[in-house]
């Protein structure tokens, strides 16, 4: 059954840096979420405010889709998206299920993926530091703290591993590939 690996975690973690260098490296395609946010949301974090539920739900719904349409059509994919709260990790996996997309019908079952959530994980201190570097990203520095406040780390029975983001771009690269040659074993 084809993977969908969603690289998640907080803003600055490195989902977009190792999801692309991943994508490249197992010819798999691969998905920025930062790419499909509406503009009121891009102009809510360039504000400095922290995008709500309400925000977030319709943008997960649509990534949902995307990764729906790949596991449909048999292909690996990859997915860089916070999913900072178990409930938008649900709602990625089975679209409006726990959280309100507002198209199933009560008697529907929503159709499952096959997810992996890879969850890059590291001290707010360096992750506050790489951001201050970062040059031409809409998202601000400060809104770090609030990315960490919401975070709700995954846990059994989400399928789920933690890398620490301590490492280089391309050890953490190496040690998802590792960990998928592994399932497919
Ligand atoms: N493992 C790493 N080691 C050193 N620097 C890194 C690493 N991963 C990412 N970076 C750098 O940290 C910054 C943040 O990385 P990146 O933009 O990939 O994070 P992100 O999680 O996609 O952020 P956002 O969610 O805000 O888009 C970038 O400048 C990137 O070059
Ligand atoms: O859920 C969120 O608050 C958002 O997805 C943010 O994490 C940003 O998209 C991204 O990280 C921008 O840099």
């Amino acid at each position: 059954m084809a993977l969908q690996l969603v690289v998640m975690g907080v803003s600055g973690s490195g989902k977009s840096t190792v999801g692309s260098q991943l994508g490249d490296k197992l010819g798999w395609k691969f998905y920025d979420g930062d790419d499909y946010h509406p503009e009121e949301n891009r102009k809510k974090m360039a504000a400095g405010i922290p995008l709500n539920d309400q925000d977030r739900i319709p943008w997960l719904c649509h990534l949902h889709d995307i990764l729906l349409r790949e596991q449909a059509s048999g292909q690996n994919a990859i997915l860089a998206c916070s999913a900072l709260k178990k409930m938008y990790r649900c709602i990625l996996e089975n679209r409006g299920t726990g959280g309100d997309c507002g198209h199933l019908e009560e008697h529907e079952t929503p159709p499952s993926l096959n997810i992996l959530f890879v969850h890059l994980a590291g001290p707010m201190s360096l992750i506050a530091k790489r951001l201050e570097k970062r040059k031409g990203h809409f998202m601000p520095p400060a809104l770090l703290q609030s990315q960490f406040d919401t975070l709700e780390p995954p846990s059994p029975p989400e399928k789920s591993i933690t890398v620490s983001l301590e490492k280089s771009a391309s050890e953490i690269v190496s040690e998802i590939e590792e960990y998928i040659k592994n399932l497919n074993c």
